[in-house]
């Protein structure tokens, strides 16, 4: 596992010294470039700037290549060390051209939002989209440290707040039943150090007992099938939301599938129902769209041999994994989310 940093950023300094490298690269986006950057670099020494264009549309494949190039450009040799400074998409692009150059550099991630610091810096998911689906190209490869400084926040917007906000929902829901309370009580707009520490701990535990997903890992991914495939639809349709948005939308899904499994019960499935439309705004999707939907979940990483099989909920703070779910059951939990008719 990585080593975990909760610290102020000035720390990189301390942390360099002890890496041994022979060149300093450092990954962001042009966001992160304006808003987070400078509060870095006073503790870098000589180092290359790699700055690629945000947001979701540009993890791929072709954005690869430019960091690669520029690598190349620069003879980066395999003690180059790579610092990926931003949201969880740079830290699973980043993680994933380090892992895939020469076969393997090492790297840093500093996230920079809430999300990448609770949940996608964490854990050694690299990756890419690829025709649509999400991370379809990737490896599980870890950084060699995270450092989480909450000082970042400041410039985040609060949408980007809220889908963070959901994958800490997500880590009470699967595993710890007083976190789900806790962050129901505290609101995205009031997390702190503690709440963030205590997400990455669940995750890290997770994927501590299970790196490369064979088993247990699959329970991070409750809310994802669904999540995910309504993500990508979005992606295509020129509607803006967000990851965790629509991991939020998926947990409801989920939640609802897990009712009908006859394992959570109902009385838990509306309480986190409730919670998360109050909380976050729904995606607009016609029916004509489920098509294109399933076909988006039957890509899902957690299938086997042509059958859906989701992580779903035992109960608030107990989930589990590998539960086959047919498409008629994934077509009347869309209709219970997105409030459509069957
Ligand atoms: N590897 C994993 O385990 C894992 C887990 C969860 C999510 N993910 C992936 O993470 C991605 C979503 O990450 P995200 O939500 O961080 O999105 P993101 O990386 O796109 O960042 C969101 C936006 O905020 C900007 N930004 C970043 N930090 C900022 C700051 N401090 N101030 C102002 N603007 C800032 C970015 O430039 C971007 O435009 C998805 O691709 C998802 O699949 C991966
Ligand atoms: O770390 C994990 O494992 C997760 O599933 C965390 C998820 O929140 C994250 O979105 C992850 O990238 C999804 O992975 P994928 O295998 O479904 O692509
Ligand atoms: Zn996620």
């Amino acid at each position: 596992m990585s080593e975990l940093y909760f610290s102020e950023i000035k720390e990189i300094k301390a942390v360099l010294s002890k890496i041994k490298h022979t060149q300093l690269f450092v990954l962001v986006d042009n966001e992160t470039e304006k808003h987070c950057y400078s509060l870095l670099k006073p503790y870098l020494g000589t180092h290359v700037l790699i700055s690629v264009p945000n947001g979701e549309t540009n993890k791929t494949l072709a954005t690869c290549t430019l960091i690669w190039e520029i690598l190349t450009k620069h003879e980066a040799d395999r003690n180059a060390l790579l610092i990926n400074l931003g949201g969880g998409v740079i830290t699973d692009m980043g993680g994933f051209c380090a892992g895939t150059y020469k076969r393997g550099i090492n790297f840093i991630n500093i996230p920079t939002t809430l999300l990448s610091q609770v949940d996608a810096s964490v854990g050694g998911k690299t990756g890419v989209d690829f025709e649509g689906y999400k991370n379809h190209i990737g490896l599980f490869y870890e950084p060699l440290c995270v450092m989480i400084d909450t000082v970042f926040h400041h410039t985040l917007p609060d949408n980007q707040l809220l889908s963070g906000f959901a994958e800490m929902l997500k880590h009470g829901l699967i595993a710890d039943m007083d976190h789900w309370k806790a962050l129901k009580e505290a609101g995205y707009s009031n997390i702190n150090v503690e709440l963030i520490k205590h997400s990455v701990t669940i995750k890290e535990k997770v994927v501590k007992a299970d790196p490369t997903e064979k088993g247990l890992r699959k329970i991070l991914n409750f809310g994802h099938t669904i999540g995910h495939a309504i993500e990508s639809y979005c992606l295509t349709n020129q509607q803006e939301l967000l990851h965790g948005e629509a991991v939020a939308w998926g947990m409801v899904a989920e939640a609802y599938l897990s009712n009908k499994k006859g394992m959570l019960g109902k009385s838990d499935q509306e309480e986190i129902e409730e919670y998360i439309r109050a909380a976050y705004k729904i995606p607009e999707i016609e029916k004509t769209s489920y098509p294109k939907i399933l076909r988006l979940c039957k890509q899902d990483k957690k299938n086997q041999s042509g059958e859906v099989f989701m992580s779903l909920l035992e109960k608030p703070g107990k989930a589990t994994f590998n539960i086959s779910v047919d498409e008629v059951l994934i077509l009347k939990a869309l209709d219970h989310t997105l409030k459509l008719k069957f």
